[in-house]
């Protein structure tokens, strides 16, 4: 056993960003044998958390959630940074890259509501509150008849809303509601068949400085090989597709059978049209499967899809 490092672990403060702090300092714990007490949290406020009344597709976009992070990472006051891969942008600063990923947990979309079983079962008019513009083109292409209002919030504050009647539904990621022990108000997932996850959604990224070979040596146990292809092929697809997160965009890489695939969509906003793209091939092809199915998409995309 190598001797016990100080690794200081950085997180923003939301109750789903801690559970993953922990995540990975207990996978870290039981991978090395160290204790926790060399491997504290430094909880770090970000401009996305202070933003509460806007959607942030408008303030900004992804990188309101990991400046701050990537400030104390590179300022050395922080070891590594604990991050929803989905919230990440494609783009990283100069001197910080991501070391992997932690295994993915389930990746669907959660239906919940207190008096409905199901997106089906709403009756018309219904309101469904997500502040995803993936998931409310997703849900206006599947329901065009009910109404999509913006519902922002941590999970908690989301569900509190629906709790209080101001919508009579929403969607949430499996993966969240499963670390914060809330699956309890979930309804029914949905078949990724059906509506499809975002890009990295279920995956936990650790980012480090790029040149820091002890960091990185440090979380080779914990991190998980297929969940990276995964998210390479993801990524890839994204950075094609611009990622910036004002466009309803949806993406899935995963093994079916002996087969890498990647299936990737764009919709318009009003949900009225939908274009797929599937790839499939090697897990080592990742990256060039991800770019094939972004380049099809943006090829195929009539001028003005994304805005109209
Ligand atoms: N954008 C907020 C966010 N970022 C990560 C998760 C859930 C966990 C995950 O998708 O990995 C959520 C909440 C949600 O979409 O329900």
């Amino acid at each position: 056993m190598a001797s016990s490092p100080t690794l200081v672990i950085g997180t923003r403060g939301s109750p789903l960003a801690l559970a993953q702090a922990h995540e990975t300092q207990d996978r870290l714990v039981a991978a090395h044998g160290w204790t926790v007490e060399h491997l504290p949290l430094s909880i770090i406020k970000t401009t996305g958390d202070a933003i509460q009344d806007r959607p942030l597709s408008e303030a900004g976009g992804k990188g309101l959630f990991t400046k701050e992070l990537d400030i104390a990472l590179l300022e050395g006051s922080i070891d590594l940074a604990v991050h929803s891969a989905k919230d990440l942008p494609t783009t990283l600063p100069e001197g910080i890259v991501i070391a992997g990923f932690l295994p993915r947990e389930d990746v669907r979309d959660a239906f919940i509501s207190h008096r409905y079983k199901s997106l089906a079962d709403l009756p018309s008019g219904a309101v469904v509150g997500s502040a995803s513009l993936r998931r409310q083109a997703q849900i206006r292409r599947l329901r065009p008849d009910l109404k999509v209002t913006l519902l922002r919030g941590n999970v908690q504050t989301r569900l509190a809303k629906l709790e209080r009647g101001e919508v009579d539904a929403t969607l949430l990621a499996m993966a969240g509601l499963r670390r914060l022990g809330l699956t309890d108000h979930v309804k029914t997932t949905l078949d990724t068949d059906d509506f499809l996850p975002a890009v990295g959604q279920g995956a936990i990224a650790i980012a480090i400085r790029a040149e820091d070979e002890r960091v990185r040596e440090a979380l080779q146990p914990i991190l998980d090989a297929a969940t990276g292809h995964a998210l390479a092929a993801e990524r890839a697809f994204l950075t094609i597709l611009d990622g910036s997160c004002r466009t309803p965009i949806a993406g899935h890489a995963r093994m079916v059978g002996d087969a890498f695939e990647i299936r990737g969509l764009v919709l318009r906003p009003d949900g009225s049209e939908c274009l797929e793209a599937v790839r499939r091939g090697s897990p080592d092809d990742a990256v060039t499967l991800g770019r094939e199915a972004g380049t099809e998409l943006r090829t195929r995309m009539p001028a003005g899809f994304l805005t109209a």
